[in-house]
Order: structure tokens, then sequence, then C-alpha cells
């Protein structure tokens, strides 16, 4: 890390080019994805577990994580024309694993947590019992990867490359992978899944006989939806190296399946085409429901009957939002956790996909400098932004609002994450345990602590957004944890489109010195002489600490700097797209960054008072200019709770 300063007092000042650790530590617990040997050790249980931090496998697991570029990449244009699909082959003509490689149904359970008040009806359909996340030790997790970290320079970050995709070729192959999309011709599936999915095939991250469905109630061929994905997929600029061959590859195991409109037949097509494909043996399943609200528990529901992997794990991928209000989401957890066990059900919200978001734990467990300040003896307050400059469409949230869809699940997870007491070890229920403590420890919001906006959007056109009546496209909200650690400290919220300017930071304001000896050298207002350590993801991912250093020179000046490491300085390699990232962790069965059905109801209480007072008032939300600020109350909840505003 540097230190630079400016002659101004207390200026933001200029930054330099910083160094750090690579922090990167992953392990996969299934042996078919590929590695080299070097990098990858059988555990007591015969898990694969991946040793080695250092450069090569910073960048391979962090850098895996693939940063889709469109201008620099190529594409293909619907009109390509495909050879004709060849069927994957079977599971007889690979070696398989077979048990001793983790596949061990009977051992596997399921933390339940006890104080979980949804009821949990099981059908009858048996449940391929997961195998994941039991068999790695969370300090293989840890310890087999920042061990070995020796060798990783600044600037000597080899790239990615077909090298080690060929190197990976004697790795053992594991149960084959079956992925569905269901809602195939969508947005969503055709923008963000399918990319994600090729970007993964291409660096090696899906078993190599995967096979992947796009389910819609179209009456599309192979071919139709392979000419869908093409036109969206792209090349990482970092692995252009084969990429025209990859991407055929990748589409010659793609199939389509028509679902009809009886979701019953369509999940039994899917599923005898699935079938033909894994043959007898050992073979897991993924469906992604990437389809609107009305049709998920449908969708979910035929799944679950018709659907799931004889013989291996089925995981199901549902999109947020998750339900309306508590008892539409209590009512769609009930069905899915009637089908599906909660281990089986991954609840995404993409944004927590970012790099940021995995950083938070990072930061606070892997550094003793952060955690013993951690907490309302040391931290005044701390907020969180989500300042988007651009009205993305708003289709997926209209009619849901910001609270619903970006409050409930983005932001108190962030929340949650920051504020959580050390978890047990790394494995994703001993995160979720901490996660859902701090939850249900928040206060309910008390609506006078909420300011809603909305922008002005005379111009539908212009921005391609249909705002339904007092839809808020701006939330600022004041919450308060209850609990020992953060008892009295506020976390300021701030939320909104089509405001002046990008940016996703967290800020953790730290209290002023006590009985500071350089009070009058930091002037009258002491707010500047505070400690600020923020995180940000956009623009340009950084982390800052605000400290105070003196000016050179005779006579005593104070000035306020920035350790900085910015992330585009440090790290050359591409950020990976956050659907990458999750998607990766639904194969690898990490589902810390997914929430629970427990912390899905606590989200809720925590935001139903307001929600019922927006309804039952029609409370209309404060208009302000799209580009502009957001609305004025938003400065003067601030001040009410004594927080000096973080300047736009
Ligand atoms: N778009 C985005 O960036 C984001 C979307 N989401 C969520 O993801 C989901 C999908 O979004 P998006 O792709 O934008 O939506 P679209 O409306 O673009 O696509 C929906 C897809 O679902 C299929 N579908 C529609 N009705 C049914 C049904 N009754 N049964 C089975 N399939 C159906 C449609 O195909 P067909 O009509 O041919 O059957 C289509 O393929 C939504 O729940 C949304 O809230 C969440 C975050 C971001
Ligand atoms: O889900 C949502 O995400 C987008 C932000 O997407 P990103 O790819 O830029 O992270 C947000 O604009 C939208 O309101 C929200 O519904």
């Amino acid at each position: 890390m540097s230190l630079s300063s400016c002659l101004l007092p207390f200026s933001q000042s200029a930054t330099a080019p910083s160094s750090s650790v690579c922090s990167c530590h992953l392990a996969a617990s299934f042996s078919n994805f590929p590695v080299s040997s070097r990098d990858y050790s059988f555990s007591r249980n015969g898990s694969l577990v991946l040793n080695g931090g250092g450069s090569n496998l910073c960048r391979r697991f962090c850098g895996l994580k693939l940063w889709i570029l469109k201008s620099l990449n190529r594409r293909r244009g619907n009109n390509r024309k495909y050879q004709p699909v060849n069927e994957l082959k079977t599971r007889s003509e690979h070696t398989f694993l077979s048990d001793e490689q983790g596949l061990r149904k009977e051992s596997i359970t399921s933390p339940k947590d006890p104080s979980l008040a949804l009821p949990e009806v099981k059908c009858d359909a048996g449940f391929a019992e997961e195998t994941r996340a039991a068999y790695l030790r969370p300090e293989e997790h840890i310890l087999r990867t920042d061990l070995n970290d020796g060798f990783h320079k600044v600037g000597d970050l080899p790239p990615v490359s077909k090298q080690f995709s060929d190197d990976l070729s004697d790795v053992r192959r594991g149960a084959s992978l079956c992925i569905a999309v269901v809602g195939a011709t969508g947005e969503l599936a055709r923008g963000k899944i399918f990319p994600a999915l090729f970007a993964l095939y291409y660096s090696g991250y899906l078993p190599e006989d995967v096979a992947i469905f796009g389910v819609s109630r179209k009456n599309l061929t192979d071919e139709d939806l392979r000419s869908i994905i093409a036109s969206t997929l792209t090349c990482r600029v970092d692995h252009q190296e084969n990429c025209g061959d990859k991407m055929d590859a990748f589409l010659s195991r793609t199939y389509y399946i028509n679902g009809g409109y009886n979701n019953r037949d369509g999940m039994s097509r899917l599923a005898e085409r699935m079938k033909q494909i894994e043959g007898e043996s050992e073979a897991n399943r993924i469906f992604y429901l990437s389809v609107p609200q009305e049709a998920l528990v449908d969708v979910a529901c035929t799944i679950g009957d018709n659907a799931q992997a004889p013989r291996g794990w089925t995981r199901i991928i549902v999109e947020k939002p998750f339900g309306f209000n508590s008892h539409s989401s209590h009512q769609l957890t009930k069905s899915l956790l009637s089908k599906f066990e909660e281990k089986q059900i991954y609840r995404i919200d993409h944004m927590l996909g970012r790099n940021l978001i995995e950083n938070l734990t990072v930061l606070r467990f892997s550094n003793l400098v952060f955690e013993p300040l951690w907490n309302r003896t040391y931290i005044r307050n701390i907020q969180v932004i989500v300042s988007e400059s651009i009205a993305h469409t708003e289709k997926y949230s209209d009619g849901y609002g910001i609270i619903r869809d970006i409050v409930h699940s983005h932001i108190l997870q962030t929340i949650a994450l920051l504020a959580m007491e050390p978890p047990i070890s790394l494995d994703g229920e001993d995160i979720r345990n901490e996660k859902v403590k701090v939850l249900r420890s928040i206060r309910k919001i008390n609506p006078r602590d909420v300011i809603l906006g909305q922008y002005k959007s005379s111009s539908r056109d212009k921005n391609g957004v249909i705002l339904n009546g007092v839809d808020p496209t701006y939330c600022a909200a004041a919450l308060y944890i209850d609990n020992a650690r953060w008892d009295g400290v506020p976390f300021l919220v701030r939320v909104g489109t089509g405001l002046i300017k990008h940016r996703v930071e967290i800020h953790v304001q730290f209290r002023h010195v006590p009985g500071n000896l350089y009070r009058e050298n930091i002037g009258i207002n002491i707010d500047l002489g505070t400690n600020e350590l923020i995180l940000r993801d956009e623009p340009d991912e950084a982390i800052l600490v605000k400290i105070n250093n003196k000016v050179p020179g005779l006579g005593l000046q104070l000035d306020a700097s920035e350790l900085n490491l910015l992330y585009k300085d440090r790290y050359k390699a591409e950020v990976p797209d956050s659907y990458e990232h999750l998607i990766h962790d639904v194969i690898d069965g990490d589902n810390h960054l997914f929430m629970r059905s427990d912390e899905v109801a606590a989200a809720w209480n925590i935001l139903s008072p307001v929600l019922e007072e927006i309804d039952k008032h029609h409370t209309a939300p404060e208009l302000y200019e799209f580009g502009g600020r957001g609305p004025v109350a938003a400065y003067y909840l601030w001040a009410k709770h004594g927080v000096p505003w973080a300047d736009d």
C-alpha cells in the first residue's frame, strides 16, 4: 500500500499504485473440474482440494469468473450454421468417479435451523442428496491456498492461457452435469446466463461432458436455440485463443426443449432427454429458473416432481425478487420446500456476485487491522451506497419497486456480511447462520427513517422505463442492529437509479480519536479528522483508507490522505461477471451468497412495516430530476442520524 498526500488540508488526495497480497482462496470438491495436478490433492475424505495461493491460482480462480468484454470480442451472427449436433457421449463411454470421490449420499445431512418457522412439506419424490460442503473442512478452504502464496509479485500475473486447459487433460472426470435454463428465450437467459455458462465452459469450470438445455414454451429447434445463444456469446479479452472452436463446442452441447403450456409434461420431456444423455451413471442436475414470478412455483414444483436427478444431486436456482411481501414470500418458500430440501435451493441475486461482496469477509477475517475495531466502540456509522447513473430498464423491478428489488436482498445481505460475527468456518451454512442472526437483530425499520424517491419520468421513451404509479426508484433508510456489537450505530442506506453519479460503495466511518492531541490542527470540523474505510465496487474497484498525516515542511500542518488499493492497477485480470461467479458457486455447492429461507423471512420482517405503510397510504415518493442527486429529504435523514453525507 502506499500513501499519498497533497498540500490541501483534508482534501481527498491523489492516489498512488499500491500492492497487496493475493487473497484468493477457493477449493473445489468435485474432481470433474480440471486443474493441473500440481494444484490439487485429495483430502482425507476424497474431495479434491485445490492447493496453492500465488498468482497462478489467484488468477485461475479469481480470474476464472470472467468478464465479458463485448466490444473486443467476436460475436456470432444469428445466421450462423452449425454442424449436426454431436450427441454427448453417454456415461458408459467415460471413466467416472465412484463413491470415493465424494458422492456418498447417505453421509450427507443438511444443518437444519430449528428456528426456521416455515413448514417443510416433503414430497414423495426421492431427493438426490447433496454432497459438497460437508466434505470440505474449512481449514482446507483457507490454508491450502494461502500458505503457498510465496510467488505473487505485482505485475507478475501470467495470463490464464490455453496451456492451462491443456495441462489438465489428465484430471479424472467426475459426475456429468446437466444444466437446464428454464426461460431460455428471455432477456436474462440470453444476456447473462448463457454467456456466463460459456465463460465457465471456456475456462474449464464445467465438466467436460456437460449438457445445457434451454426450455421455454416456444416451438423451437436445437438450431434455433443455438442461434439465439450464439448471438450473445463473446470471448474474454484474455481468452481469445480458440474461442471460435470453443463456442462451437459449447453450442453443440446445447439442446432445446419445448416445455409447452403444461409444465408437468414439459419437465418430464426435459428429464427424459437428460436421461438419454446421462445414461445410467452418476449425474448431477442444475435447473436455472429464469421465468416470470407468476410461473415460478409451477415450474419449480413440476421439476421437483418429475426432473430431479435419479443418481446425483439436484440444485435449483431461483431468481429474485423473492416474493412480493412477507406473506407471498412465505408461500413461495413453502412451495419450494415442499419439493426440495433447503440445501438444494439457490436464491440468486446477481449483485451479490460482485467482487466487493466477497471482499467484505476477506477483509474482515483475514486481516488483523480491521476486526478489533469492528464494533460500536470504534465505528461511528456505516453507509451502503448503490447509486446508478443510468436508469436500467426497471422491467424486473417494475411493480416491485426498489425496496423489494434491491434492499430486501442485496442491501440487507451486504449489511449482514458486514456486521455478522465471525462464522466458525467458511462453510456456507456457517456463514448463513451468522447472517441470519444479524438480520434478526435489525430493528424493524421506522417508516419515518425511510425516504422514497422517484425520478421524473416524463420521457418514458427516453429511458425505456414505465414507472408504475408510486414505485420508488430511490430509497434512503437508517437501520439499527440491536445487538452488543452494533448498538446505536446507524447503518445508512442509499440506493437509487437515474442519479448523477454511478457508484457502488461502502463507507465505514470511525469515531474521533478521544482527546485528540491534534484537534486544533484538524480545525473546526472534527468530522474531517475521522478515519474512514471505503470499499468501492464502482467505478473502479478499490479499497481506500482515509488517514491523517503530516504535510512535509516546517510547522505542523495535517492532511487527510488515502491509502489506496486500486484493483485495476494491482490486478490485470478481467473481473468476471457476477453471474459467472454465482453459477460457479452453485456448481461448487457453495451457498453462502444465496439467501436461505430463514434469511429471506427475516429480511421481510425488517421491511414489512415500511412496505405496509407505503401500500396502505399510497405514499408518494419525492420526485427528483433524472440525472440529479436524488430526494433532498435524504440529506435531512443523514443529518438526523448524525452522519456526514458522503458527497456525490
Ligand atoms: N432481466 C434481468 O436482468 C433480470 C431478471 N430477473 C428475474 O428473472 C426472471 C426472468 O427475467 P427475464 O428474462 O427478464 O424475463 P423475460 O420475460 O424476458 O423472459 C421470461 C422467460 O420465461 C419464459 N416463460 C414465460 N412464462 C412462462 C411460463 N408460464 N412457464 C414457463 N416459461 C415461461 C419465457 O419464454 P416463453 O414465453 O417462450 O415461454 C421467457 O423465456 C424474472 O423473474 C425476473 O424478475 C432478475 C434479475 C435481473
Ligand atoms: O437486479 C438488478 O440489477 C441491476 C444492476 O445490475 P448490474 O449488472 O449493473 O449489477 C439494477 O440496475 C436493477 O435495478 C436491479 O433490479
